[in-house]
């Protein structure tokens, strides 16, 4: 038999038993779920990635929710083990949800929970770090001071491309691609074209009310484009940044057909998911195109890249922490924590998961609702008037 896993308990007395897959940063989301009458059992068996199996054994006889991690694969098999404990709630401690198969969760009426908004500025701030750093060959530059190469100026020296007045590219321009955006624009005047499948209407006014201010100030103004394809974003952009969600129509929105519609000395930087982006042809452009640059923070077999790509220098790679900031760490944990407990209690669905800052306020009890819960409408749950 196997070796059970390592856990921690808190509240051994509790009334509903919560599983954690993972230890999660801070301590509010573990105080409220004892407050709240739980047993919380956290894994903390150290082993990177939990395999299904040893999810079915932390979930056992009689769990009545679990908050999982993204690197877990949560489908037919998981959800009928968690149905037949008597669970009613899932959450993903990520905004991305690409690993949970919603329809299983639909099929044995388990409630999904996914993390967003607390992520948003987080992950665009890293997503215009990548940009900037690969912009300016930084990784490069500073493996070259320690390795004892620098010798004195030279004009030549780690030449890169100035920001200022060029385009910026997002592709999905939801939540944290117009936050990238924004940041892009008014930060370094970058004129913007983006693509997605609705229109960002908050962001084209936020882009055209500080080209107005720029103007009025005797400077050049920025402008946007609503790209009719993506295509046209990859043809125009100096920097392009994805930021769409990972599902059928993205996987590998970016080949070898879309890389060669790029300038040879574009950036493109990658946030989302690393199955949008093709890594074996993207590791082939970085070869044959050496002014072309990436910035990646998410990869397509992760936590392995692709053959070739760490020997590029063109190329700089980060392992998935565009969210890692205590802040956002923390209240990602708050958020998963109150997902799964508020379908424990039969709290409704709060009305509008971009706004979960009332969720994440110290000072205060949250309402009496699940901050997100993706499959809500299916399950038929009541959504909060507050
Ligand atoms: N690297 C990280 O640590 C990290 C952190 C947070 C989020 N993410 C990823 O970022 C994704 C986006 O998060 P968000 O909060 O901005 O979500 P969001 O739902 O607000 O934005 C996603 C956008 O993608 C658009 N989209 C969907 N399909 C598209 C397509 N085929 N072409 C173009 N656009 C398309 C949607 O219309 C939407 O506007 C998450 O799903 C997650 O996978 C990664
Ligand atoms: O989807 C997410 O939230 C990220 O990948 C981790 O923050």
């Amino acid at each position: 038999m196997a070796k059970p896993l390592q856990i921690e308990v808190y509240n051994p007395n509790g009334k509903y038993r919560v599983v954690s897959t993972k230890p999660m940063p801070g301590t509010r989301w573990i105080n409220l779920l004892i407050e709240q009458d739980c047993r919380l059992e956290i894994c903390t068996q150290k082993k990177t990635i939990l395999s299904v199996e040893d999810i079915i054994s932390l979930i056992g006889n009689k769990c009545d929710g679990v908050i999982g991690q993204l690197t877990e694969d949560w489908g037919e098999t998981l959800f009928s083990a968690l149905s037949r404990a008597g669970g009613k709630a899932f959450s993903n401690m990520a905004v991305g949800y690409n690993n949970v198969d919603v329809n299983a969760a639909n099929k044995y009426g388990v409630a999904v929970g996914n993390t967003p908004g607390v992520l948003t500025e987080t992950t665009a701030e890293l997503a215009a770090s990548l940009s900037l750093s690969a912009a300016r060959r930084i990784v490069e530059a500073d493996e070259f001071m320690r390795a004892g190469l620098y010798d004195g100026w030279l004009p030549h020296l780690f030449v890169g491309n100035l920001l200022k007045g060029q385009t910026v590219g997002v592709i999905g321009a939801g939540r944290i691609g117009s936050a990238y955006a924004r940041m892009m624009v008014e930060g370094f005047k970058m004129n913007l074209i983006y693509y997605d499948l609705y229109q960002a209407t908050r962001l084209e006014k936020f882009v055209t009310a500080y080209g107005q201010f720029l103007k009025a100030n005797g400077d050049q103004p920025v402008t946007w484009k609503r790209a009719s394809s993506m295509e046209e974003v990859l043809r125009e952009a100096d920097v392009i940044s994805l930021h769409p969600i990972l599902d059928k129509t993205t996987y590998h929105l970016v080949n070898k057909e879309s890389l060669a519609m790029m300038k040879k000395e574009a950036i493109l930087v990658n946030c989302s998911r690393g199955p949008v982006v093709d890594e074996v042809a993207l590791v082939e452009h970085l070869k044959e195109n050496p002014m072309f640059r990436v910035g990646l923070d998410v990869f397509e077999d992760e936590p392995y890249m692709k053959p070739g790509l760490a020997d590029m220098k063109n190329a700089i790679v980060v392992p998935h922490i565009a969210s890692a900031s205590k802040w956002t760490r923390e209240g990602m944990a708050t958020l998963a924590a109150l997902n799964v407990l508020g379908k424990i209690k039969g709290y409704p669905v709060w009305s509008d998961p971009n706004r979960v800052e009332p969720f994440l306020d110290e000072n205060s009890r949250p309402p009496a609702a699940c901050p997100s819960i993706v499959n809500s409408k299916s399950l038929g749950l009541p959504v909060s008037k507050l």
